[in-house]
């Protein structure tokens, strides 16, 4: 792009022009200087949106099992059911982790499990259940919509009456996760037996109605391109013009290790520092309508965290004691991060960490 016109898309942005998807995709395809005036325009947005408070969440994370339905190209977490690394918790082992989360003083609970073949709506309605009980003030981030259309395939209900069986349940806010790239193209290389774009994007909306709050997710550096990238973010700006149900945009970058598209030679070894550096900038600039950009520090490890926040990017996410899925597939250090730390972080970057819970209400 030629720097004038450049300049004059950013300084417009700044004052309220809403960026098309095409110049979202060209501002993904910035090189060399091109890319510190979009990082110090998305910069600007924030502070504007959200001043310098760095928010994250006190949260645990909870693997229920690691056996999946799906065993996506991109995951090293999610096992066939024959696998000798699979594994399944039992209620006790529910209870035990809902009792270590209560010990934690957590807000939230994520969990974050395969799509077991096997699971219908009653059996996952009982794990929410379950925790639900133990922790009932702690907010339960759980089920994507692909678990959701799984336990309505095989308890013959509909998406709806599952969600609604999951709110009774004690669930609190969905995961907006199983979204990956949101074009069709790309999802049957990279995840050929997950749900489409149009369900995805149905049952959010289902879920968002019925007013239950989800994240959203991108997870970048695969197989995709500009465009692709831009598509999504487009796809996700509309969603939240009609509901206003999204919390948060949440940042996933590819991490390549131990995964099948890498293996196989379809997809590079994740995006580059200048992709991942875009992908905050550009979300901050073209999602008007998005007030948080979370920051996978289990994925992008310290350093580039706190370049991601100086970037557009506005929360740590959370604290999450253990994330089998990122170091399944590579991660380093990705367990737990210390709210110390984060502050550490935050503070030398000029601005100041606060608490908040699922919702993002500072606690
Ligand atoms: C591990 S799954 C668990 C929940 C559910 N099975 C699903 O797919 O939504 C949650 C998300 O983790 C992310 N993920 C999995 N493997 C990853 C990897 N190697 N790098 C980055 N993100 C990954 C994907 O975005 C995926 O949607
Ligand atoms: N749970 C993981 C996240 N991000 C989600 C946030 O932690 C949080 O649940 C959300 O902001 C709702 O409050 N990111 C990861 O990379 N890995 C996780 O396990
Ligand atoms: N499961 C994702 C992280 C995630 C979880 C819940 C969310 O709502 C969003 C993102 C991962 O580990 O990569
Ligand atoms: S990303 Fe989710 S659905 Fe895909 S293999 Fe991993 S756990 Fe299963």
């Amino acid at each position: 792009m030629r720097q004038n016109n450049l300049k004059e898309l950013l300084e417009d942005t700044l004052q309220g022009h809403r960026l098309t998807v095409d110049e979202a995709e060209s501002l993904f395809k910035a090189k060399g200087r091109d890319v510190w005036e979009i990082v110090s325009a998305a910069d600007i947005l924030r502070e504007r949106k959200v001043g310098d408070t760095v928010t994250y969440v006190r949260n645990q994370n909870i693997h229920i099992t690691n056996i999946c339905k799906n065993l996506c190209g991109f995951c090293g977490f999610g096992k066939p059911k024959n696998s000798e690394e699979a594994f399944i918790f039992n209620t006790e082992d529910i209870i035990k982790g809902s009792m270590l989360a209560k010990e934690r003083e957590v807000t939230e609970v994520c969990l974050l499990s395969g799509v077991h073949p096997d699971f219908d709506a009653e059996r996952c309605a009982e794990i929410i259940r379950t925790i639900h009980h133990v922790i009932p003030d702690v907010d339960i981030h759980a089920m994507s919509p692909d678990e959701i259309i799984h336990c309505a395939e095989k308890s013959n209900i509909s998406t709806e009456e599952v969600l609604e069986i999951f709110r009774d349940a004690g669930i609190g806010t969905l995961q907006g996760t199983a979204a990956e790239m949101l074009v069709d193209d790309v999802r049957k290389i990279i995840c050929p037996l997950k749900l489409s774009t149009s369900e995805w994007v149905r049952i959010i909306k289902e879920a968002h109605n019925m007013g239950m709050k989800s994240t959203a997710t991108i997870m970048y550096g695969t197989v995709e391109n500009e465009p692709d990238r831009a598509a999504h973010l487009g796809i996700l700006r509309d969603i939240q013009d009609e509901t206003a149900g999204f919390t948060e945009l949440v940042t996933l970058p590819f991490l390549y290790k131990n995964t099948k598209i890498y293996e196989r030679g379809l997809a590079p070894a994740g995006a580059t520092g200048r992709e991942d550096i875009l992908m905050f900038a550009v979300s901050r600039l073209f999602l008007d309508n998005f007030d948080n950009i979370q920051v996978a520090w289990g994925k992008l490890g310290n350093k580039f965290t706190q370049l991601a926040l100086m970037a557009g990017g506005n929360d740590f996410g959370g604290t999450m004691f253990m994330d089998s899925v990122s170091v399944e597939a590579g991660g380093e250090d990705s367990d737990y991060l210390d709210p110390a730390e984060m502050k550490r972080i935050a503070e030398d970057a000029g601005r100041i960490l606060r608490q908040r819970d699922t919702k993002y209400n500072l606690v």
